[in-house]
């Protein structure tokens, strides 16, 4: 008996040994054929499994080998590389970086050109689908769908977002920052607070939730309005309405915080184990997938009677194409099943709060940092709306224009410059087809299967596409790691660089077309700014996101500054009787300690603050300001 599990074994790791073998011969002779660099790596780093276990057979892979054939490759395989190590892996390798592994062939881009055509030819570059399971948890939806089912999504989720529902977020973000402003007045304890980034994630979720489903969430203490619909109080509470053991907002906060755990864990492990996290996880995705089938149900009431809501209606929309009576659905030619609806509405309220949230979060913890930006900020914000305006009264139309262009603009690009919330834009070639690239004029053809990453942290940094000065803060050469909001003002580089690849005309997959930046500001390269992504499968929500941000920050910033909390170190007895050059010492501290915590910012999903890491901040009235009128570095 033991000799036959012996030679079974024996058998089997023979099988794995020749099989890791053939594969990476097989891929190398591949990553040959293409003409590029490429790097050896022994396992494949995208998968979800050896990132996990990276912590594992990294340190092997360095133990068992030469230096020289890992030390510049290890740094696309690390944890959270594309925004640890930036541009540095392409600085050293080359702005197209392919890695070989047994299973595949990867190419991660920081080159303006090659990101620019392969976003553009969406059938010769579709999306790694595959990559996307751990948001089909509800169903499949617009962002995890490829080729005719992706135009039907599309299709269906599109239309909504208009001009006219950009400026229903505009009114909604300045709403929503009134309801932040007054909730962090109230509640700063000691001075300072520590919850930016639940609050701003809090905003987001309700003008997302307002704007696009109708639904009215208020902050603590405020009244729920007059015209708020009765049945959908349940979704503002804040206590769990009969039948539920969460509120809305915490079934949703529940799952964004355990999606790894939702997507790993086998469903019988997620129903039975007497394990804390899984526990948790459980309870949100069962809160959440219950307030949606009520929700779908009370929107195919209001579908069959034709009401339709405020805004947006995505929920709406998705319903109709499926229980609007058939002459109409006919019209559409478009059914979606009921899993899909949902599918569609969780990535709504997913992708449609968390980025612009982490853009906010960013912005205001550098524009403690920076204290010259924040006073150009505030002049700019003087100069196109007014100091002592009601915002109340900001025309969407009149103002949107100036905003983008000026410094509230500035802030907003930079910070998805330097920490875009998605790192990495995935596509592949297909399973069938090889496809060919233009690297330096010169065409490389790559095989079938390989996955290419579009590299966003590191083409916003790319020397070749941006003008650099010397850094101010680091002793590096350039300041293309710095947040400096200034860059947005400087000249652009030529037309012709400004044109990337000659590429065909795109056809329109609906949503907004416009330009992400204005018109009178440095205009990056194509390809070298992708926070959005690029080509038809860019962000459907880029303009409602950029809307949002630019009106918070403007009513947050029109009549409070916001400073780095320092209590850790002096109460404010003791900073009052200090000096300005002792200030300015205690300040530096803040900054230094608020520079740490921002890098050690990782990507689950979204790129933000993990483990408890925060930044306290401090919200003061302008005028009252303790450090951030007069520092300056
Ligand atoms: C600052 C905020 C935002 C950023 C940085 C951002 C970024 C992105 C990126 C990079 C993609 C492409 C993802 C990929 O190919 O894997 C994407 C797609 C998408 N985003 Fe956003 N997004 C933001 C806000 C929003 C908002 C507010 C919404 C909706 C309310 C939204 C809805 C979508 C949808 C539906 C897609 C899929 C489009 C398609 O494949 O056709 N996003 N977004």
């Amino acid at each position: 008996m033991p000799s036959s599990i012996l030679l079974v074994t024996g058998a089997l790791v023979a099988w794995f040994a020749f099989k890791y073998v053939s594969g990476l011969r097989r891929n190398i002779a591949l990553a040959k054929s293409t003409g590029l660099p490429y790097h050896v790596v022994p396992i494949n780093p995208i998968h979800n499994i050896n990132q996990i276990f990276r912590f594992i057979w990294l340190p092997l892979w360095k133990l068992v080998t030469p230096k020289k054939y890992w030390e510049d490759v290890v740094t696309v395989c690390e944890h959270n590389w594309q925004f640890r190590n930036k541009f540095v892996p392409f600085a050293k390798m080359g702005e197209n970086i392919l890695v070989v592994s047994p299973s595949t062939l990867m190419l991660h881009t920081a080159s303006p050109e090659v990101i620019q055509e392969i976003a553009s030819r969406r059938e010769d570059f579709p999306k790694p689908t595959e990559h996307y399971r751990i948001l089909t948890m509800f169903g499949h939806n617009v962002v995890t769908v490829e080729g005719a089912t992706w135009r039907m999504h599309r299709k269906v989720t599109s239309p909504s977002f208009n001009e006219k529902n950009s400026a229903l977020v505009f009114r909604a973000a300045i709403d929503q920052a009134q309801g932040m402003t007054d909730y962090w007045m109230k509640t700063q304890r000691g001075g300072s607070f520590h919850s930016v980034e639940h609050d701003t994630m809090s905003l987001a979720l309700n003008i997302i939730s307002y704007v696009g489903f109708g639904l009215r969430l208020v902050w603590p203490g405020q009244p729920l309005s007059d015209d708020a619909d009765s049945k959908m109080a349940k979704y503002a509470s804040l206590e769990p309405p009969q039948g539920h053991t969460l509120t809305f907002s915490e079934s949703i906060g529940g799952i964004l915080e355990h999606l790894l755990p939702l997507l790993l864990t086998p469903t019988f492990i997620l129903n039975n184990a007497p394990i804390r996290v899984l526990k948790e996880a459980k309870k949100a995705k069962e809160n959440y997938d219950l307030y949606m089938q009520e929700f779908l149900q009370e929107k195919v009431k209001d579908v069959r009677r034709g009401e339709k809501d405020i805004g947006m209606d995505i929920m709406g929309s998705l319903v109709a194409t499926s229980y609007q009576d058939k002459q109409d659905r006919g019209k559409a030619g478009i059914q979606m099943n009921d899993s899909e609806i949902i599918g569609n509405a969780f990535i709504m309220f997913l992708a449609g709060h968390e980025t612009t949230a982490n853009v906010m979060h960013f912005s205001m913890l550098e524009l403690a940092n920076n204290p010259a930006a924040q006073r150009r900020l505030q002049q700019d914000i003087d100069t196109i709306l007014g100091r002592d305006s009601d915002p109340a009264t900001w025309n969407y139309e009149e103002k949107v224009g100036a905003m983008q262009a000026s410094m509230i603009g500035a802030v907003m690009n930079e910070t998805l410059r330097v920490m875009p919330p998605v790192v990495e834009v995935p596509k592949k070639t297909t399973s069938t087809k090889a496809q060919t690239i233009t690297v330096d004029g010169v065409k490389h053809t790559l095989p079938p299967n390989t996955y290419l990453g579009l590299c966003v942290t590191a083409s916003s940094r790319n020397p070749r596409a941006w003008p650099a000065r010397p850094s101010k803060i680091t002793d590096a050469q350039d300041d293309l790691n710095d947040w400096v909001p200034e860059r947005w003002f400087r000249p652009s580089l030529s037309q012709e660089e400004k044109r990337g690849a000659d590429l065909p005309e795109e056809e329109d997959f609906g949503g907004y077309a416009g330009p992400d930046t204005s018109a009178s500001m440095f205009r990056p390269v194509r390809g070298s700014f992708i926070p959005f992504s690029e080509g038809p499968r860019a962000c459907l929500g880029r303009r409602i996101a950029i809307v949002e941000v630019l009106a918070a920050l403007a009513f947050i910033f029109q009549k409070y500054s916001i400073e780095n909390a320092v209590d850790e170190w002096a109460s404010d007895d003791e900073v009052s009787r200090m000096n300005q050059s002792q200030r300015d010492t205690l300040y530096k501290k803040a900054i230094q300690r608020s520079r740490d915590v921002i890098a050690s910012a990782e990507t689950r999903i979204t790129l933000k603050l993990h483990r408890g890491q925060h930044v306290p901040l401090r919200l003061v009235k302008r005028g009252e300001e303790r450090f951030v009128s007069q520092f300056d570095l």
